[in-house]
């Protein structure tokens, strides 16, 4: 998926533990990846099957993300939802988990959700842009038309308020344009 990036940052391992630069900008804009992030965010989610997502923020309010797992394990997934990309409507899903320490970069243009795959499963992302609730969105999990394979039965998602009555992706008027 064009922008989708798996990023695995070096872990030091010692009889301690181990030692990790999560986020180094130096490191990234050498690498290419050129994002002033500007917000990091935390969640914690208690159950194992708890979805977060499809999420959006449009612009001029439009972020890219870089998620991770602190704890647990997780099942991330973008969608790509700039009109006129090759990739258009397409889904991608990756493991992330405290063990793995990979993380998921997201471009903006593309919807973000996650379900746990462990309980008290903590997720921590930078953000590109600060929250702007008048510009959040969410485009429903388990629509048909984007087939994601969650790994769990749709009915048994745990979802907040707003997920469950999260608009199908055939309604939702994408604000994004590919730009090659
Ligand atoms: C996202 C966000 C929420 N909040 C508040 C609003 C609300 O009262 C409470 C919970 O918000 P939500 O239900 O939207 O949280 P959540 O469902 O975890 O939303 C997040 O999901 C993942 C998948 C993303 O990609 C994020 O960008 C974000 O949309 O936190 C902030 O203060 N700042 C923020 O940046």
């Amino acid at each position: 998926m064009p922008g989708v990036l798996i990023l695995t940052p070096r872990r030091f391992a010692d009889a301690r533990g181990f030692f990790s630069e999560s986020w180094n900008q130096r490191v990234m804009e050498e690498a290419g990846i050129e994002i002033a992030f500007v917000q990091d965010n935390h969640s914690l989610s208690r159950d194992v099957g708890t979805v977060r997502g499809l999420h959006f923020q449009s612009p001029p309010h439009a972020q890219a993300k870089l998620v991770r797992c602190g704890r647990g394990a997780l099942y991330d997934v973008a969608v790509d939802v700039r009109r006129g990309s090759p990739s258009y409507g397409k889904w991608v899903g990756v493991e992330l988990s405290a063990d793995n320490g990979r993380q998921l970069l997201i471009p903006a243009g593309f919807l973000h959700g996650f379900v746990t795959r462990e309980p008290d499963t903590e997720v921590i992302y930078k953000c590109s842009d600060f929250y702007a609730p008048e510009c959040d969105g969410a485009v429903r999990f388990d629509d048909p038309d984007l087939g994601i394979d969650w790994g769990i039965e749709a009915s048994a998602a745990v979802l907040s308020d707003k997920d469950r009555a999260a608009q199908s992706f055939a309604a939702f008027d994408t604000p994004f344009v590919w730009e090659g």
